[in-house]
């Protein structure tokens, strides 16, 4: 049985395997740049993160009917579940299908179809969080929360905002109006920040959006005060490690800075992020920390029980306090 943890940074479309992306273009009479999924895998050599949103946004044109989506998220919470998760908090990016003339009832129904049926077919609890595009405009974000409102919590299951794609040059206060909009319609507010981008960002998620969880976080190792108060205020990161690899934030899993973030007092977490590119869901992850920077059955603990720590479970504490008691009785092996 896999340690059980909650999956708080998971973008949807990033769960797109080659054979399924092969099987939706087929559906949808879309033909793909690739002749095979041996291919396709090949072009999963990232130089950055630009290299990859550029693969990533191209292979969502496969995603066109709420079918396609219910269907994305069923495998990826299939794959999930086997992996240990039993919560996941699913980013998703609508102003990517707005563009290419999928509307936003269309992702939200094909998504909530597979996320209503979760718990009862998988054992995962869901929630759904709308990531804006940072590098689109302001406006368009603000179009974007326009366009969810019939989709929010307690109505629909988008609970949260976030912010992700090309971070360098977008700085969060770009986005300051709507998450200021999202805050007073009740809305969880996460953010991408020091990914590539410098410690800066992660101090402006906070202070100017209002930021309750930092997606990644990374280079706020290269600021001391910054990590104090990260730690001091209990403010979780979502780490993605074999991301941090294949996006050459850091060179080898054997230097990533998890351990001593660790060491440091840092509420941590260990996620996948687009595990359909990134070579591994959940567990995997879990499972290349391990094995690369030696950590401790304990150690593994601490992040399993951050992630549920961590989780936006205010509405359901009895569940929380459930979960942790899971991972509390894990036994190593
Ligand atoms: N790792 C990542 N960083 C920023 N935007 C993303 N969109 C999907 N994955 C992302
Ligand atoms: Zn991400």
């Amino acid at each position: 049985m896999p340690l059980p943890k909650a999956e708080l940074h998971l973008h949807i479309e990033g769960t797109l395997e080659p054979e399924l992306a092969f099987a939706l273009a087929a559906r949808n009479g879309v033909t793909l740049p690739y002749a095979d999924t041996e291919e396709l895998r090949k072009a999963y050599e990232f130089a950055d993160l630009q290299s990859f949103l550029n693969l990533y946004y191209g292979l969502m044109a496969v995603l066109r009917t709420e079918d396609d989506f219910a269907d994305l998220a069923d495998a990826y919470l299939a794959r999930a579940a086997a992996q240990g998760v039993r919560h996941a908090e699913i980013f998703f990016d609508p102003q990517a299908h707005l563009a290419r003339g999928v509307g936003m009832g269309t992702v939200v129904a094909g998504l909530g179809r597979a996320l209503d049926r979760s718990e009862a077919v998988h054992g995962v609890s869901t929630q759904l969080i709308m990531c804006f595009l940072r590098d689109e405009s302001a406006g368009s974000a603000m179009e974007t929360l326009e366009a969810a409102k019939p989709y929010l919590a307690p109505r629909g299951p988008i609970v949260g905002v976030g912010l992700d794609s090309a971070e360098v040059g977008h700085p969060p206060a770009k986005f300051a109006e709507v998450y200021g909009a999202a805050a007073a319609l009740g809305l969880r507010r996460v953010a991408h920040a020091g990914e590539e981008g410098p410690p800066a960002y992660i101090t402006e998620a906070l202070d100017v959006l209002g930021a309750e969880r930092i997606d990644h976080g990374l280079r706020c190792m290269e600021d001391p005060e910054l990590v104090d108060r990260l730690v001091r205020d209990r403010v979780p990161l979502t780490l993605c490690p074999l991301s941090n690899v294949r996006l050459r934030a850091v060179d080898v899993l054997a230097e990533h800075p998890l351990p001593k973030m660790l060491d440091a007092g840092l509420l941590c977490t260990v996620n996948s992020d687009d595990p359909a590119y990134f070579g591994g869901y959940a567990g995997d992850n879990f499972r290349a920390v391990r094995e690369a920077l030696g950590l401790s059955p304990e150690r593994l603990r601490e992040l399993a029980r951050n992630s549920f720590v961590a989780s936006f479970l205010e509405h359901d504490e009895e569940r929380r306090a459930r979960y942790i008691a899971e991972v509390e009785a894990y036994e190593f092996r």
